[in-house]
């Protein structure tokens, strides 16, 4: 029976298919995971997806076991500043897009919106979250969205299928590297052999299977199947298996990331509960915020800017809090392996592919990659239509996502440098073009974004298009005949709504000090 599975490399994404294994097959899989002591993991991917709640759910975790032992807080959307142009901002929020009479919103809103941000006329979250508190009030109760919590949890085991049913209000930011640990433990409890040393060769059969790895200390490693977990360095998928990497530098330039972690009393400062992405000459920078210290990062073109110019900016920005943070810079290979799943080896996190952080999507790649091995898991007649499903789902997910931030520099007005400038007319994914002829004419629906799963819903792409300013949309001309009384009626609701919570949640920083 094919149940040997070895994991190397101990960042999020091998800790995270660690304990996902172990909570799917408990004993009946046998797994070992092999870390570098002396290669450290990249540990800057703090910011989610809502779905991975599902994750935590999976492993029988609730928020309270984990959250305060990462120094966790909710991301209730991403903020965009400076996209447009300078001082201006705009949410993309965890929250159902409303529709009347069959339209969206946002299409009505495009008619008649009685304000101009979009954002704050359709979606209740924004004024939320620019008044710094919780969805949940103190006694752990969630805002009444429509979502009814437990109700998507019949619906299906991956993201996949709970997509466009509901939407749940929030995702989370953590420290990376204590869910690390956390999840170590976690693994390790349930029986995960964890083995630190350095791998140092892989050896391949005459087939050009792995039958092993060599470490420095521990001698050889054997396994059925093989996870390259080794980040960039993609040690197994790439440097043994020699799979091509697919690299997508001609369609998003930026190559280049500086972090800094910003100690902060954030009782003090309050938590704005979301990721804010400010637009910069070169590229943006994240801001996040954690119980006990921002996250914050400049993600830049090489071309365009030098790491010491990029540093010298984030420590401005960020201002005298930094003076004594250490600058952590970081080359990013941008891309995906042209296939993920070779022979008995499978590339799961970095060393499968990334994109630039920009909607945080590191950490969803991992899970969706986790859930499509857990149902694609072979057995020994290692039928390759599970491969081929495996390989294309993930080359879907990624090649949707890549599509989906190209339109972020495609879409965002700023032309004020040639950073700017230029992406108006770098190369755009193929079909990317048609579709957004087809969104200027109409809003995106299921039918007109990327066909196949990558895990932004459509609203999603609304959003972006609203923010962002540059590209010119047009209401459905049908609107012109409709009576417009119901929208009108659902931007009072939204306006209600919005008044009755502001007034009755808690802070964000009160809500996780309770908490801790
Ligand atoms: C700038 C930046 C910002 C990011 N922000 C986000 C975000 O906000 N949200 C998000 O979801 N994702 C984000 N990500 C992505 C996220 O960081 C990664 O997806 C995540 O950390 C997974 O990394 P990994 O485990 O694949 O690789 P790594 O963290 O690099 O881990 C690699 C592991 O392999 C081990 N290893 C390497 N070589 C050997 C060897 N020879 N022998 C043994 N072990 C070895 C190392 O010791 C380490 O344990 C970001 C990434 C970057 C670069
Ligand atoms: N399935 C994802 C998609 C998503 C829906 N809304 C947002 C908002 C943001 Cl900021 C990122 C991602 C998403 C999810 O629910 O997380």
């Amino acid at each position: 029976m094919l149940n040997r599975l070895v994991i190397v490399g101990g960042g999020t994404a091998g800790w995270m298919t660690a304990s996902y294994f172990k909570a799917a097959f408990g004993d009946r899989i046998d797994i070992t995971l092999v870390e570098s002591g002396n290669v450290g993991a990249v540990g800057v991917g703090e910011a989610t997806f809502s779905d991975i709640r599902h994750f935590f759910e999976f492993l029988g975790l609730k928020e309270k076991d984990w959250m305060p032992a990462c120094n966790a807080t909710y991301k209730l959307a991403v903020r965009f500043e400076n996209w447009r142009e300078k001082g201006h901002s705009f949410y993309h929020p965890f929250e159902q897009m409303r529709s009347v009479n069959g339209f969206p919103l946002t299409d009505w809103w495009l008619r008649e919106g009685p304000t101009d941000r979009f954002d704050r006329d359709c979606f209740v979250m924004p004024s939320i979250i620019d008044a710094g508190l919780s969805p949940r009030n103190l006694d752990g109760t969630l805002i009444d969205q429509p979502f009814v919590e437990g109700a998507d949890e019949m619906q299906g085991l991956t993201m996949s299928e709970h997509q466009g049913k509901t939407q749940f209000p929030y995702a989370y930011q953590f420290e990376a590297a204590l869910l690390a640990k956390y999840l170590t433990k976690y693994s390790v409890e349930r029986g995960v052999t964890h083995i630190t040393d350095d791998v140092q060769k892989v050896n391949l059969d005459e087939r050009g299977w792995i039958s092993g790895v060599t470490t420095a200390e521990h001698g050889d490693i054997t396994g059925d199947l093989f996870v390259d977990c080794t980040g960039f360095r993609a040690l197994l998928m790439n440097k043994a298996l020699e799979v091509p990497f697919v690299s997508y530098a001609d369609t998003l330039p930026n190559d280049s990331a500086v972090a800094l972690q910003v100690p902060q009393d954030m009782k003090a400062r309050g938590i704005l509960p979301c990721t804010t992405a400010t637009a910069q000459d070169a590229g943006w920078i994240w801001t996040i915020p954690l119980m006990g210290r921002i996250g914050t990062g400049y993600v830049y073109a090489k071309d365009y800017l030098s790491p010491e110019e990029a540093e010298r900016t984030l420590r401005e920005f960020v201002g005298p809090a930094a003076a004594d943070a250490e600058a952590n810079h970081i080359r990013m290979r941008i891309g995906r392996s042209e296939n993920s799943w070779v022979n008995n080896c499978v590339a799961i996190g970095l060393s499968s592919g990334f994109v630039e952080p920009l909607e945080s999507t590191g950490i969803f790649f991992i899970h969706h990659a986790i859930e499509q091995l857990a149902k694609n898991f072979p057995d020994d007649s290692w039928n390759p239509v599970q491969r081929k499903l495996y390989n294309d789902s993930i080359a879907h997910v990624m090649d949707g996502v890549r599509e989906f931030l190209v339109l972020h520099y495609v879409a965002a007005k700023r032309d004020d440098t040639q950073y700017w400038r230029d992406a108006k007319t770098r190369r755009i994914p193929d079909g990317l073009a048609e579709r957004i002829e087809t969104w200027k004419t109409q809003l995106p629906d299921t039918e007109t974004v990327f066909p196949y799963y990558h895990g932004l819903p459509p609203y999603s792409y609304m959003c972006i298009l609203l923010g962002m300013g540059g590209i010119e949309l047009k209401p459905s001309p049908a609107l012109a005949l409709s009576d417009p009384g119901l929208a009108q009626r659902e931007f009072a609701a939204i306006r209600d709504k919005t008044r009755r919570l502001t007034e009755t949640l808690p802070k964000a920083y009160d809500y996780f000090a309770a908490q801790h």
